[in-house]
C-alpha cells in the first residue's frame, strides 16, 4: 500500500492528556531500539523457543467474497454463533481461511503453526520459550543477530508512551510508522498491527495460534476462569454452555428490561429537571450511563437489581471498586499485584481484597439460591421459555438448568464476574461517545429524534424488539460510535507457535516466534484514511454505501448489512475485518447483539424524552483509558425536557420542510 495512506490526519477526538510524538523512524533492520526506561511496560512473560523453524511464507491472501455464513440473522443470532463456534471447534483452521496447503510432515518444524489445530491446540509457554525469545531479541538489538522481519521499530522514549493513553500514542506510530511496526523495551517487543487482512489472520484464521497473553494474567485475579481469561480447554467448554443463552427468545424478552432500567434513568433526569427550577440542569452522563449499564447487567446475568441509578450501597461501591481495578490493571503490562506481600501492604491492594470478599460472597448467595432451584431442562425448552412468566430470566439461572451442564460454583461465579466486568463499561462508554457526537450535529440528532418519533407513534413505552429493527439511523448512530471510539481501543494477543503474517497492506509477510505478543491497534484501524474516507468524522451515513479499498490487499469491500435478512449492525463480517467493535473469529464477543440491543433500547428512549446538549465546550472533554474508551473528567450534558433545545428544534423545522 503506498505510504501515502499514512499522510498524518488530522484526528478529532476530545482533548486528550497524550504527550508528544513518539521519536524519528527507525530503519528496519539498522538501528537498535529504544524504549529503555522505567519497564513500566515489561512483562514478566512472553518469549518463544524455536526449534529449527524453518521460516515459510505465507501466500498471499486472496480476495474472499463474503458468503452467506458471514451474516446472522438477528432471529437467529445463538445458532449462527453455535454454527461458527461448532466449525471453529471441530478441528482444522477455521472455515474460511485463507490458510496454506498441508505441508509434508518431514517440512513441519515443532512449532509449526499449520501442525495445530483447535483439536490439537500448540503447547503453553514455558520459561525456557521465553528465554529463548529474551535471547534472540537481545542478540538482535546487539547487531549478533538478522531480524526475522522487517517490520518497522517505533523509537521514542517510553515517557512518550507513557504520557497520556496508549492508544492515542499507538495512533501517533502508527500515523509515523504505516500498519504494522513493532514496540521495542529492550528485549521485549510488541508488533502492533493495524490491516484488516492480519486482524482476520490472527483473530479467525490462524485463532487457535493466540492466547490472551498478558490480559490473562492481568484478569485472572479477578475473573478466574471465566472466558476472557480462561486456559484454552475451559474456554472450549464454557463458550459452548454460555453462547446459547443467548438465544433470541431470551434477548428479545431482555429488550424490554432494557426499557425498564433506562425508565429508572428516566425518571431520575426528570428529577434533577424539575429541582432546577428552569433552568436545565448539567448532568455527568458518563456516571449515569455507568449506572445503567450497571442495573442492567445485573439484572440479566444474575437477576440482581443493584438500582445504582437511584441508590448506593456498598455492595454497588465494591463493584464499582473491582470493576475500576480490573481496567486499572489492564492499563499495565506488568502484573504487580502477583507480588503477594504488595497486597497486604498496599492500601489499594488491601482494599480490593476486601471489595472482592463482598462481591463473591454476594455472587455465592446467589449462585447457592439458583442452584436451589435447579430444574434440569433441555436446551430447546430453555429457548421456549416463556421468560415473561418466569421469576428468574437471568443467564445464572440458564447456565444451571441447562441440563448435560454440570459445573462447579466457583466456575459460574467466574463466568458472571466476567460477563459483569466485560458487559457493563463497554456499553456505557457506546452510549457516552454517541451522545457526544449527536449532540454537535443537531442535523443528525433532529433526524434520529425524528425516527424514534415515526417508530414509536404515540406509545409512551419504551422500545420493544421490533422497534429496533425499524431504528436504522439510529442502530448507525451507535456502530459510528464504536468504529470512532471503539471498546476496547486494544485487542492483546501472544503466538504461541511461529507464525507467519500476511502481507496485509505493507505487503511483505512478517515471521513472528512463538511467544512474540501483539497488539491490534482497533482504534487506529477504526480510523485509518487508508479504509474510511473522513475518518475523523462522525457519519453515520458511511454505513449505507458500500465501499471497497482496492488498494488493501484482500480486501473485499465493506456490503451495508441487509436489514431484511442480515445482522441488524454493521459487523466485522461484512466489513471484512475493517471494523472489529466485537473483535472476531472464535474469542468475539459473546455480548454483542446484547449490547446493541441495550444501547439501541436506551438510546431512542432518552431521545425521545428529553433534549441533551453539551455543557462545556467539546475541547473540555479529555480522553482517558481504562480498557475501554473513559472521558478524562467526565461527560457535561445539559439536560432539557423534549423540545425546549433550541438548535434542535430548529433542525427539526428544517428537516420537515425538507
Ligand atoms: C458495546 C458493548 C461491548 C463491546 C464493545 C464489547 C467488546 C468486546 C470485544 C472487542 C471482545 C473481544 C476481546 C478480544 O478478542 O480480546 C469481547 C469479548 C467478550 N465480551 Fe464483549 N463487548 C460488549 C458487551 C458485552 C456484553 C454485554 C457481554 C455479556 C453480557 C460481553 C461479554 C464478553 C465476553 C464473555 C467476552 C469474551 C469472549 C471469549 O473470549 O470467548 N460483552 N467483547
Amino acid at each position: 500500500m503506498a505510504p501515502a495512506a499514512f499522510v498524518p490526519a488530522p484526528v478529532r477526538v476530545p482533548a486528550s492528556t497524550g504527550r508528544g510524538s513518539l521519536g524519528h523512524v527507525a530503519a528496519t533492520q539498522g538501528r537498535r531500539p529504544l524504549f529503555f526506561g522505567e519497564g513500566v511496560l515489561a512483562s514478566s512473560h512472553g518469549s518463544a523457543r524455536v526449534v529449527g523453524a524453518p521460516q515459510m511464507v505465507a501466500p498471499p491472501p486472496r480476495r474472499r467474497e463474503p458468503s452467506s455464513r458471514d451474516t446472522v440473522p438477528i432471529d437467529d443470532v445463538a445458532a449462527g454463533e453455535r454454527e461458527r463456534l461448532e466449525a471453529n471447534l471441530s478441528g482444522g483452521v477455521v472455515p474460511g481461511a485463507d490458510s496454506p496447503p498441508p505441508p509434508e510432515e518431514e517440512e513441519m518444524a515443532e512449532y509449526d503453526s499449520r501442525r495445530f489445530s483447535e483439536a490439537n491446540p500448540p503447547p503453553p509457554l514455558s520459561m525456557k520459550d521465553s528465554m529463548d525469545l529474551w535471547i534472540e531479541n537481545i542478540l538482535v538489538l546487539y547487531g549478533d543477530k538478522e531480524p526475522r522481519d522487517t517490520v518497522p521499530v517505533a523509537e521514542g522514549d517510553v515517557s512518550d508512551l507513557m504520557g497520556g493513553p496508549f492508544f492515542l500514542a499507538l495512533h501517533r506510530c502508527f500515523k509515523q510508522y504505516g500498519p504494522i511496526y513493532k514496540l521495542a523495551f529492550g528485549p521485549k517487543v510488541f508488533i502492533v498491527v493495524n490491516d484488516p487482512v492480519v486482524c482476520r489472520h490472527i483473530l479467525r484464521e490462524r485463532s487457535i495460534l493466540y492466547d490472551k497473553g498478558v490480559l490473562s494474567e492481568i484478569l485472572e485475579p479477578i475473573m478466574g476462569k471465566g472466558l476472557i481469561p480462561a486456559d484454552y480447554e475451559t474456554w472450549k467448554t464454557r463458550r459452548r454452555a454460555i453462547v446459547p443463552g443467548f438465544h433470541s427468545a431470551w434477548l428479545e424478552f431482555m429488550t424490554g428490561m432494557f426499557g425498564y432500567c433506562t425508565d429508572g434513568l428516566s425518571e431520575k433526569l426528570d428529577g434533577l429537571i424539575a429541582a432546577g427550577e428552569g433552568t436545565a440542569p448539567v448532568v455527568e452522563m458518563e456516571t449515569e450511563y455507568s449506572s445503567l449499564a450497571l442495573d442492567i447487567i445485573g439484572k440479566a446475568v444474575f437477576n440482581y437489581d443493584f438500582k445504582s441509578t437511584q441508590t448506593e450501597s456498598p455492595v454497588i461501591k465494591a463493584v464499582y471498586r473491582t470493576l475500576r481495578e480490573a481496567e486499572y490493571r489492564s492499563t499495565f503490562l506488568f502484573p504487580y499485584w502477583k507480588f503477594e506481600p504488595l497486597n497486604w501492604i498496599v492500601p489499594r491492594q488491601r482494599q480490593f481484597r476486601r471489595d472482592m470478599k463482598l462481591v463473591n460472597n454476594t455472587l455465592r448467595k446467589l449462585i447457592n439460591e439458583a442452584q436451589h432451584g435447579k430444574q434440569s431442562t433441555e436446551l430447546d425448552d430453555l429457548k421456549r421459555r416463556d421468560y415473561e412468566n418466569v421469576s428468574d430470566p437471568s443467564m445464572l439461572r440458564f447456565l444451571v438448568d441447562l441440563r448435560g451442564e454440570s459445573t462447579t460454583n466457583q466456575q459460574l461465579r467466574d463466568d458472571l464476574m466476567t460477563m459483569l466486568i466485560a458487559g457493563h463499561e463497554t456499553t456505557a462508554a457506546v452510549l457516552t461517545w454517541a451522545t457526544y457526537e449527536l449532540v454537535q450535529r443537531p442535523d443528525i440528532y433532529a433526524r434520529v429524534r425524528a425516527e424514534v418519533d415515526a417508530v414509536m407513534g404515540d406509545r409512551q413505552s419504551p422500545p420493544t424488539f421490533q422497534d429496533v429493527k425499524s431504528l436504522n439511523l439510529t442502530r448507525r448512530v451507535l456502530a459510528e460510535s464504536l468504529r470512532m471510539y471503539p471498546e476496547p481501543p486494544l485487542l492483546i494477543r501472544r503466538l504461541l507457535a511461529d507464525d507467519t503474517l500476511p502481507g496485509g497492506e505493507i505487503g511483505k509477510p512478517t515471521n513472528l516466534k512463538r511467544g512474540t505478543d501483539v497488539f491490534i491497534c482497533v482504534y487506529s484501524m477504526h480510523r485509518s484514511p487508508a479504509l474510511w474516507e473522513e475518518p475523523d468524522v462522525f457519519n453515520p451515513d458511511r454505513w449505507l454505501k458500500p465501499f471497497s479499498n482496492p488498494g488493501v490487499e484482500g480486501w473485499s469491500g465493506y456490503n451495508p448489512p441487509d436489514p431484511n435478512r442480515a445482522s441488524l449492525y454493521p459487523n466485522e463480517v461484512n466489513a471484512d475485518f475493517a471494523f472489529l467493535p466485537f473483535g472476531g473469529g472464535s474469542r468475539k464477543c459473546v455480548g454483542d447483539q446484547f449490547a446493541m440491543l441495550e444501547s439501541t433500547v436506551a438510546f431512542a428512549t432518552l431521545v425521545r424524552r428529553f433534549d441533551f446538549s453539551l455543557g462545556c465546550a467539546p475541547s473540555e472533554v479529555g480522553v482517558d483509558t481504562g480498557a475501554t474508551i473513559h472521558t478524562k473528567g467526565g461527560m457535561p450534558i445539559r439536560v432539557r425536557k423534549r423540545g425546549e433545545w433550541d438548535e434542535l428544534n430548529e433542525a427539526s423545522a428544517k428537516l420537515a420542510q425538507q
